[in-house]
């Protein structure tokens, strides 16, 4: 049975502190079954409010982190709409090498002029982690996620025939209507079958769309496609985002 828990904090401030101990714990957990912890973070404004406090946490042995991206845009690492370059300034940068290099997947810098190829590779790069079997999907520790306020999640946007990809582990896109236009993202069955995904969404210009996916399961938005048979959707959401569910209220912190 999908399981979901929706936390509401007053402010963003709140939701990195929460976040904070969310991924200490998944993280001690990972670890203490696999010996690693995998973790996909998308762009937007989640690496600043997932990497807050995470940036200076003591708990957390970073050495068995392998760092994914859960979607991506084709630019150079050194881009300003690169999802590499904002984790890298909020959350590798100040965490000094904590972890090794060659655990930080990032999407090929070769591959960036052409996202068919870019997702090929990053499926054989997600392979050599969770091993290359394509009768299975990986199996994320925990993916952290954003929305639009289209409902769009990672680069799968509503109407898209990426959404509807069923084999592949890692498609391109190269008329996302969010621009830039080209980037590669993790497919729906990949969320779906990790242990945790985590959405962090702050901000009152998204309350609607919170309600749609949350109180309503609107299949027109990709968000709302995401549940775990064998894993547990988190919401962290700022009051702003939270203040019109009225069938899924928010519940105590609790993990
Ligand atoms: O384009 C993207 O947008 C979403 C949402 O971003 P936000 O700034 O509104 O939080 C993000 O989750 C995704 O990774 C990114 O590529």
């Amino acid at each position: 049975m999908p399981s979901t828990k929706v936390f509401s904090f007053p402010t963003t401030d709140a939701v990195s502190h929460a976040l904070d101990k969310f991924l200490t714990q998944a993280s001690a957990d990972a670890i203490a079954r696999t010996g690693k912890f995998t973790v996909a973070f998308s762009g937007g404004s989640l690496p600043a409010t997932a990497s807050k406090y995470l940036a200076e946490n003591t708990q957390i042995d970073f050495s068995r982190w392998y760092v994914f991206f859960a979607d991506e845009r084709c630019v150079p690492h050194d881009h300003a709409d690169s999802n590499y370059k904002l984790v890298k300034d909020h959350l590798l940068g100040p965490l000094a090498n904590k972890i090794p290099e060659d655990q930080v997947i990032p999407i090929n810098p070769r591959l960036v002029d052409d996202s068919t190829a870019a997702a090929v590779d990053y499926e054989a790069q997600l392979g050599s982690v969770f091993g290359p079997e394509k009768d299975r999907f990986p199996r994320f520790d925990c993916i952290l996620l954003g929305i639009g306020p289209d409902g769009h999640t990672c680069s799968l946007f509503p109407g898209f025939a990426q959404l509807e990809e069923k084999t592949r582990w890692c498609v391109g896109i190269d008329n996302s209507p969010k621009p830039p236009p080209s980037r590669i993202t993790l497919t729906m069955p990949v969320l779906n079958a990790a242990h945790n995904v985590a959405f962090v969404v702050t901000g009152a210009g998204k309350r609607q769309t919170i309600k749609e996916i949350i109180d309503q399961s609107d299949v027109r938005l990709p968000a709302s496609h995401v549940a775990l048979p064998k894993g547990t959707v988190y919401w962290f959401l700022d009051d702003a985002a939270s203040q019109d569910l009225t069938l899924n209220k928010p519940s105590e912190f609790k993990l």
